[in-house]
């Protein structure tokens, strides 16, 4: 199914409840760093984000260092952002904090 990109007003409107997200500089994706206590925790995050990025078939562009996770979203079909975008960063947000 397309999913339509969210107007500018939608997404800032969205990024006021989503803790730790920004807009990327060009505007096509939304970006967090997520900071751990070690290693094992970050990459205990990641193996959650990853099973639910397959649940809702939307999977994240990140990358690892230590105990650091930095993660943009976007919905690349679209070529911009759409709710599934706000789907996935919400659920890593609640995973994070498990
Ligand atoms: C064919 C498959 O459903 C698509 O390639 C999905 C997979 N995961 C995806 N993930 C993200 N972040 N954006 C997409 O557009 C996307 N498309």
């Amino acid at each position: 199914m397309a999913r339509a990109k969210l107007d500018p007003a939608a997404l800032e409107q969205a990024l006021r409840t989503l803790d730790g997200w920004d807009l990327a500089e060009d505007g096509g994706s939304i970006q967090r760093r997520f900071v751990f206590a070690d290693f094992s925790e970050a990459f205990a995050f990641m193996t959650r984000s990853a099973l639910m990025a397959e649940k809702l078939n939307h999977h994240p562009d990140w990358s690892n260092v230590y105990k650091t996770v930095d993660v943009s979203l976007s919905t690349h079909d679209a070529g911009g952002l759409t709710e599934l975008d706000l789907k996935l960063a919400a659920a890593m947000n609640d995973l994070a904090r498990d």
